[in-house]
């Protein structure tokens, strides 16, 4: 603990020492619980820790018949064959290499024709589920979490968003032009977040350093959704030392 937060910290010197530690996390919690309702992220950020959990999986079996997975968010208008939906990325990364049953993940429908009874049916899914046990998150550059942008209500639940132009250039890399980027996706609620059991963040990269440093300052504020996180009772981050900003602002 530091900074009297109340976030655990893990400082570590690179992505690859981050994803280490994220996936022996996320190992040890399979093997503890099989029936884990796992949260999980996408992005660049957990590329790797996925990559070492199916690794460590593979060295060290477990059982992974009982585990499951709700995603934090998907586009709307990707259909889940899109090589870029977040459907997709979930199968790369975890549900081929493990040979997981799709039957096992939950994944917003960013193509349902009624998006708002999609996110009903959504939160009632994860409700069913009993709830999120152990949630990862990464973080926008712009404190984003999930696809909850700056000004979200710490109230919601699952949600259809606008992304912001700052989200969509960021996530540009992944298209191949910057105008394929969708600009609404479909993300869980701040609330629905909030009532996870445990989280980890994960974050590297100098471009995090002021959505870290704003929530290790111990801040709560809807302009920065991260820092919601200073109010849950079970959270801990794992971050490079170059995603967490040396120097104290001026008070
Ligand atoms: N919706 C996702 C988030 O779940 C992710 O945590 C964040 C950071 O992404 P990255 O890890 O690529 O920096 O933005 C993405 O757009």
């Amino acid at each position: 603990m530091r900074r009297g937060v109340n976030v655990n910290i893990i400082t570590v010197d690179h992505h690859k020492h981050m994803s280490k530690i994220a996936s022996e996390f996320i190992y040890e919690a399979i093997h503890r619980n099989p029936n884990l309702v796992l949260g999980v992220a996408t992005g660049s950020t957990p590329e790797q820790t996925y990559e070492r959990l199916v690794e460590k999986i593979k060295q060290d079996p477990i059982d992974l018949s009982k585990l499951k997975t709700v995603n934090l968010d998907e586009y709307v208008g990707l259909p889940r064959e899109h090589e870029e939906s977040y459907w997709q990325y979930m199968i790369q990364h975890l549900y081929a290499p493990l040979e997981l049953s799709i039957d096992q993940g939950l994944v917003p429908d960013g193509m349902s024709a009624n998006l708002d009874e999609e996110c009903i049916q959504y939160e009632r899914k994860i409700e069913r589920l009993g709830g999120i046990d152990l949630q990862m998150l990464g973080v926008g550059v712009n404190g984003h979490i999930g696809f909850n942008e700056p000004g979200t209500s710490f109230d919601s639940n699952t949600h259809v968003v606008e992304l912001t132009e700052s989200t969509r250039i960021a996530n540009a890399r992944f298209f191949q032009n910057q105008q394929d980027v969708p600009t609404k996706a479909i993300t869980v609620g701040i609330s629905t977040i909030m009532k996870s059991r445990s989280i980890i963040l994960l974050a590297s990269g100098n471009e995090k350093a002021t959505a870290v440093s704003t929530l290790l300052k111990g801040e709560v504020s809807p302009e920065w959704p991260v820092t919601i996180l200073n109010q849950h009772d079970d959270v801990t981050l794992i971050v490079t030392k170059d995603a967490i900003e040396t120097e104290e602002p001026n008070a």
